[in-house]
C-alpha cells in the first residue's frame, strides 16, 4: 500500500481505540474511580448504573478507569478481576454467564448445559477463586428487553451466597426508559450508585477531535474549519463523540481516496452523506419482515418522485405476503407501521383528506432510495422482489 499523505495513524480515529485521556469527562472519571477504589481496600465496590445517550463516552470512561484499577490492584497484590460483556453481542443469559465464567478461568461448553446449572458452576468457581470480581454489562438493555431481568436478579443477590469472593456490577445503557423494565429490587441494587453522562457540546467535541487529530493526521492536512464543522454536525446529533470521530475519519478517507493532500470542508459534507446512507442501509436491514415489505411497496409505487397512498401500498404489500405465503397484517396495523417508517425518517407520510371518502396518508420516500434498496436486498426473502423494481 502506498504511504498515506493524510493519515499518520488512522487507528486513532477508529471506534474501538481507547485514548489515554478523555477531555470533559473528568467528573465522571472521578466518580467511577471513587466507587471502584473500594476494591483496592479489599471491599466490594457498590454496584453502579450508568446512563447517557450514545457516544457520550460511557464505555470509554469505564474502560479507562478499570484499566488503571487493574494496574493498581496488581501492584498492591489485590486479587481483582474485571470482565466486560456487551449484551448486544452476547444477549442471552447463557452467553453472558459463559463470558463471565471464561473471564475468571472457567471453561464452558458452547451449549448443552442448562443455564441454571451454568449459573451454579459459575458461582461455585467464582467463590473458589477468592477474588473481587467486577462485571461490566454494557448495553444491558438489549439483554433485559429480550430475556427479562432474572439473571440480573440473581447476580445482584449473588454476594449473599459467596463466602470468599465478592462481586460488583456496572450496568451501562443509553435507553432512558431502561429501569422501567426492571423489578424494583433489581433496580435498587443495580443503582447503589448512579451516574449520568450528558451529551457533549459542540465546543467540547472540538476539544476531543483536536486531541485525536494531532495523533491521527499529518500536520497541516486539515483545512481550517474542518474540525469545527465535524463538531457542530455531531453536536446537532445529540452530542455524539462517535459520530464526530466517524465524520473526521471518513472525511480523511475520502480525501485520501481522491489523492488530495488536504481534508476540506467539502470532504466533511461528503462524509456526512456517506455516513447517513450507511445508517439508512443499517436501519432498513434491521427492520422486521412486514415493515420491509411495506417499505418495498412504497418504493415501488413512488418511482419518479410520485407520491403514493395507504390503499395502494396495502394492495401491493398484500401481494408480496401472498407470494411469500405469510400472513397479511390488517390495514390498520399496516397504517401504524407506515407511521413507524416515518418516525425513522425513511419516508414521509401526511394525512390528507379524500373528500367524502375520508382520510388517507400521502406517502413519499425521504431517504436515499439506493441506500434503502441496499438494506432491503440484504434480506433474501425480500431481495428477489427488489430485483423487479
Ligand atoms: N471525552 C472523550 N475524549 C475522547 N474520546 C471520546 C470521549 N468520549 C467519547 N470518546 C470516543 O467516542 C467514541 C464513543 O464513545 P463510547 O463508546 O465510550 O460511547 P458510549 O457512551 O459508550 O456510547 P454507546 O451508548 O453508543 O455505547 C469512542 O471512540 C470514544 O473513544
Amino acid at each position: 500500500m502506498a504511504k498515506s499523505k493524510i493519515f499518520k495513524n488512522r487507528d486513532v480515529l477508529m471506534p474501538d481505540y481507547l485514548p489515554g485521556r478523555l477531555p470533559h469527562r473528568e467528573q465522571q472519571i472521578r466518580k467511577v474511580a471513587s466507587v471502584l477504589a473500594q476494591a483496592l481496600k479489599g471491599y466490594r465496590p457498590n454496584n453502579l448504573f450508568i446512563y447517557g445517550l450514545t457516544g457520550t463516552g460511557k464505555t470509554a470512561v469505564v474502560k479507562l478507569v478499570t484499566r488503571k484499577l487493574e494496574e493498581k490492584a496488581r501492584s498492591k497484590g489485590i486479587r481483582l478481576k474485571i470482565s466486560f460483556v456487551n449484551t448486544k453481542r452476547d444477549d442471552t443469559a447463557y452467553r453472558i454467564l459463559a463470558k463471565l465464567s471464561e473471564d475468571i478461568g472457567l471453561r464452558v461448553p458452547p451449549s448443552g448445559v442448562a443455564t441454571s446449572h451454568l449459573y451454579s458452576r459459575f458461582k461455585k468457581f467464582l467463590d473458589k477463586r477468592e477474588i473481587i470480581f467486577i462485571a461490566v454489562l454494557d448495553e444491558i438493555d438489549y439483554h433485559v428487553k429480550r430475556h427479562g431481568d432474572d439473571l440480573l436478579y440473581k447476580l445482584t443477590r449473588i454476594n449473599e451466597e459467596l463466602k470468599y469472593s465478592k462481586m460488583s456490577l456496572i450496568g451501562i445503557t443509553n435507553d432512558i426508559n431502561f429501569t422501567s423494565w426492571l423489578d424494583p429490587r433489581v433496580k435498587s441494587s443495580l443503582s447503589e450508585e448512579e451516574l449520568v453522562f450528558p451529551p457533549y457540546t459542540a465546543s467540547q467535541l472540538e476539544d476531543i477531535l483536536k486531541e485525536r487529530a494531532v495523533e491521527a493526521f499529518y500536520e497541516g492536512v486539515l483545512e481550517e474549519g474542518v474540525i469545527q464543522l465535524c463538531a457542530a454536525m455531531a453536536a446537532r446529533e445529540r452530542g455524539d463523540a462517535r459520530k464526530a470521530l466517524d465524520l473526521l475519519r471518513v472525511a480523511g478517507e475520502l480525501a485520501e481516496r481522491e489523492g488530495a493532500t488536504k481534508v476540506t470542508i467539502e470532504h466533511v459534507r461528503m462524509a456526512w452523506e456517506h455516513i447517513e446512507k450507511d445508517r439508512v442501509t443499517e436501519v432498513v436491514q434491521s427492520l422486521p419482515l412486514h415493515n420491509k415489505l411495506i417499505l418495498l411497496s412504497i418504493l415501488k409505487l413512488t418511482k419518479e418522485d410520485r407520491a403514493t397512498y395507504t390503499g395502494e401500498v396495502y394492495k401491493l404489500y398484500k401481494e408480496y405476503t401472498e407470494l411469500l405465503g405469510i400472513e397479511t397484517l390488517t390495514l390498520r396495523r399496516v397504517s401504524d407501521l407506515i407511521s413507524d417508517l416515518d418516525m425513522l425518517g425513511l419516508i414521509r407520510s401526511e394525512v390528507v383528506s379524500r373528500g367524502r371518502r375520508g382520510m388517507t396518508k400521502m406517502i413519499s420516500v425521504e431517504s436515499d432510495r439506493n441506500a434503502i434498496l441496499r438494506g432491503l436486498s440484504k434480506d433474501p426473502r425480500v431481495a428477489e422482489f427488489v430485483g423487479y423494481l
